[in-house]
């Protein structure tokens, strides 16, 4: 029920309001002079920092107190930039509650109490030392649960100590901007519907809003969940996986403060676009942002230096490019295999009959000839006890090449190359060497003859020579891993994988060790071959893993193969893992069975779905939790688009209505292009600011920016974008996953563009991006995704 300012709890709301903006003003002004008080003393220190010193380096006793001196002054200018960090911090945070205090208030009777207390739930806490009161409760508190899981009535919420019983009295939600209450609604639900539907009818952000005051009762049980070691939540497209896990960070933050900090913690998202349209919730719910990265980056950063790496875009486009050609299929089902826990099976079997023969070494060269050769590693690294772990073997073997290195180097003192590399010393490079010998050595060796200066500069100069090579020992260059692994696609090593227990090599085997190896010596590494030659690397070098972060939030993990996970999992070994996904938007993923069933929307087939992921964790590791219902969409759109899924009917739209979607036939290309010019004029004149127009490709994307660009003001949005702005975006279909604009326009829905299975999820995704208004176009025949929907869902314009 919305109340207006007649009602007369208006003026007492209103009086609240004012009260606590004066108590947060006086503590933004207490905390200012102190923030200003810490500053000039930090510039103060900083000025006086050698003032403060005596540097004394006369004997070793001097160099010590000075060295303690220099120590104690800098840890008090750390403390000093801490102090006044923390007090920035606490400004903003001032600031922001000085705007918007509060979005909620429930009055709770405690079982046992005599009164009735008044909550009021805001984005963070505010406690006055002078009154002794909670004006504000962060809505991360235990008490703040009441507010998102019940309506009015008698509820229970847990604290510490045990539950707490009582009832609800009163349930209200106030929208209050800028310090002004502009609305208030009393309600009977859980959260109540008036303010969300405010929110939702608004028009699309270039950065994407937090959703603390409408948290919904399902979606506050993913927040909240912190019981198992993975949380895999299935949601609808628009059903807020993605505002749901950034609100689970800042709870989390919240709850484990103590423990836990933003650093502890890491979101892989779809892209760098996506990574930036989120950047902002965190920080508006006045927490610092997690780690951000993308799995790409990560294959990037492991192997970019050596190999072409494919992304999977570009595997993207050569799937949906790829038309009639006959290397399609064995790329697919190379892409399949590879993806495989199968694959994982081979890779580990390969990794233990290398334990006992087959390791490639490289030669250790040194000015063209072999210092020491793979033979020679190969027999030290074979005679070592095989019941040690391959790993440190292949570490006993770099400490025994750099021992060796040692001895080499000392045998080519006497070589002429030593002498003319010391005569061809430049200035800088003498000063080098006479630096480092003066660290070597003490102080009265330093007055050298002639013959002892010309030993040193020797020595010096051979040092420098291996230090590439000992740096490509340390690094354990040594292992040919990319030559290992084409090796698992050679012909002699078929018999190895078929005879691997449980796993049948698929039919077009050959074909596909003919294309890997094809590829490989191209210097291309292919998406589906990156993680599983990283894979491998590992299992001979070492897993290389991140024990500090404790969380790892992965958005549309539905994306992520049963080989993926397997790595994610060794990578973060103490990670607790929430996986967020859409098994129906599941546009990358070539596991068939998540594929085919994963439209049923039953949780017997989102469990299929994320079966590998319950294996490799243990059922009992692993929660599930389905959010069925959407928020992003107008009910039209969404009846349209959870049409086109199989099973889709158990996504419930919100109730919030709008124009049925519009699917209009053009005569041809230049009439479509003509039709959405058209369109584009009639949003803008309808001042709908956010507005994307979504090919198949990349390349047709860019088609139509050429077509259009000429007429009307577009941007064409790349794999390479990290951000963009409102306006009217060009891209593919792949690239808007997990983005929302207020109108999306299909650029050709024609059934030459979508027809293929493996496309109606990529059509879906299209579709679902849209919050207010769908339009469509196409020429010739209209996508079967479409013609078979019940025509009342849309309406349809002909030319
Ligand atoms: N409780 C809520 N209150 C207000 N808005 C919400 C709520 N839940 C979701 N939304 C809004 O719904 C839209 C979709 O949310 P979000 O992008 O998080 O969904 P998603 O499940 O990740 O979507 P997709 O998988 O389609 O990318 C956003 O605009 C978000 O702000």
């Amino acid at each position: 029920m919305s109340l207006t300012r007649h009602d007369a709890t208006w003026n007492e709301e209103e009086q609240r309001l004012r009260r606590v903006a004066r108590l947060v003003k006086t503590r933004i002004d207490e905390v200012s002079r102190l923030a200003d008080q810490r500053l000039e003393t930090a510039i103060d220190t900083n000025r006086d920092f050698w003032s403060d010193i005596t540097v004394n380096m006369n004997n070793p006793d001097d160099i010590m107190e000075t060295y303690t001196s220099i120590n104690q002054q800098s840890m008090v200018m750390v403390t000093q930039e801490r102090d006044l960090l923390h007090a920035e911090d606490t400004l903003r945070q001032l600031v922001r509650l000085h705007d918007t205090p509060y979005f909620g208030r429930i009055d709770f009777q405690e079982r046992g109490f005599p009164e009735t207390e008044r909550i009021y739930i805001g984005t963070s806490s505010f406690f006055d030392e002078a009154s002794q009161q909670y004006w504000v409760y962060d809505w991360r508190a235990p008490i703040s649960n009441l507010y998102y899981d019940y309506p009015p009535g008698p509820a229970t919420y847990q604290t510490p100590g045990g539950q707490i019983e009582g009832t609800i009295e009163l349930k209200r939600q106030y929208v209050i901007r800028q310090g002004e209450l502009k609305a208030m609604f009393d309600t009977g639900l859980a959260i109540g519907d008036e303010i969300l539907q405010t929110m939702l009818g608004q028009s699309a952000d270039d950065r994407m809003k937090s959703i603390v005051a409408t948290i919904q009762k399902e979606q506050n049980q993913i927040i909240r969940n912190d019981r198992h070691q993975v949380l895999i939540v299935q949601g609808a497209a628009g059903s807020g996986k993605t505002s749901v896990a950034l609100q689970r960070v800042a709870y989390l933050l919240y709850k484990h403060r103590n423990t836990l900090n933003a650093d502890n913690m890491i979101l892989f998202s779809p892209n760098a676009l996506f990574n930036s349209y989120v950047s902002t919730v965190l920080p508006e719910l006045g927490e610092t942002n997690m780690q951000q990265t993308t799995y790409q980056e990560y294959l990037q950063f492991r192997l970019g230096r050596r190999y072409q790496v494919e992304d999977l875009y570009e595997q993207m486009e050569y799937r949906l490019n790829a038309g009639d050609d006959p290397a399609y299929p064995i790329r697919q089902s190379s892409i399949r295999f590879k993806s495989s826990n199968a694959f994982i099976r081979l890779m580990d079997r390969y990794a233990k009959h290398l334990e006992q023969a087959g390791i490639i070494f490289k030669d250790i060269r040194f000015q063209g000839t072999i210092l020491i050769s793979r033979q020679q590693m190969s027999h030290f690294f074979y005679q070592i006890d095989p019941s040690i772990h391959l790993s440190n073997r292949v570490q006993l073997l770099k400490e025994w090449l750099l021992k060796e290195l040692k001895t080499l180097a000392k045998a080519e003192r006497s070589k002429p190359w030593v002498k003319d590399a010391i005569e061809f010393l430049d200035k800088e490079e003498y000063q080098n060497a006479f630096r480092t010998m003066q660290r070597k050595n003490d102080q009265e060796q330093l007055f050298y003859d002639a013959k002892q200066e010309a030993f040193l500069l020797g020595r010096y100069v051979i040092h420098q020579s291996f230090r590439p090579l000992r740096q490509k020992i340390k690094k354990l260059k040594f292992i040919d891993v990319a030559a290992l692994y084409r090796q698992l696609f050679l012909e002699e090593t078929r018999g190895l994988l078929e005879a691997v227990d449980g796993v049948t090599l698929p039919a077009d085997w050959n074909l596909i060790c003919d294309m890997t190896l094809t590829q490989l010596e191209n210097g291309q590494l292919a998406f589906e071959d990156a993680t599983p030659m990283l894979y491998l690397n590992e299992l001979i070098e070492g897993f290389q893993s991140y024990n500090t972060v404790r969380h790892v939030i992965i958005d549309e993990a539905q994306d992520y193969s049963a080989f993926q996970y397997t790595f994610l999992k060794r990578l973060f070994p103490r990670g607790k893992m929430t996986l967020l996904g859409d098994l129906n938007q599941a546009i990358y993923q070539s596991d068939t069975d998540a594929f085919d069933r994963s439209g049923e929307s039953t949780d017997a087939a989102t469990a299929t779905g994320y079966r590998h992921v319950i294996e490799l964790f243990g059922e009992g590791q692993t929660e599930m939790i389905r959010l069925t219902r959407s928020y992003r969409s107008t009910r039209e759109i969404v009846e349209f688009t959870r049409a086109m899924l199989p099973g889709g009917e158990a996504i419930e739209p919100f109730n919030r209505s709008g124009q049925k979607p519009v699917v209009q036939q053009a005569p041809d290309t230049d009439g479509l292009a003509a039709g959405v010019l058209a369109d584009l004029h009639a949003l803008r004149a309808e001042s709908i600011a956010s507005i994307a127009i979504l090919t198949k490709t990349a390349e047709e994307s860019r088609l139509v920016y050429e077509r259009l660009s000429s007429a009307i003001s577009v941007t064409l949005i790349s794999k390479n974008d990290h951000s963009f702005q409102k306006g009217v975006l060009i891209m593919p279909a792949y690239l808007a996953k997990g983005l929302e604009f207020d109108a999306v326009i299909v650029w050709d829905a024609s059934r030459h563009q979508y027809d293929k299975e493996s496309e109606r999820k990529l059509f879906y995704t299209a579709c679902t991006r849209a919050m207010h208004q769908l339009h469509i176009f196409y020429t010739g025949q209209l996508t079967r995704f479409i013609s078979a929907l019940d025509a009342h869902t849309y309406e349809h314009v002909e030319p």
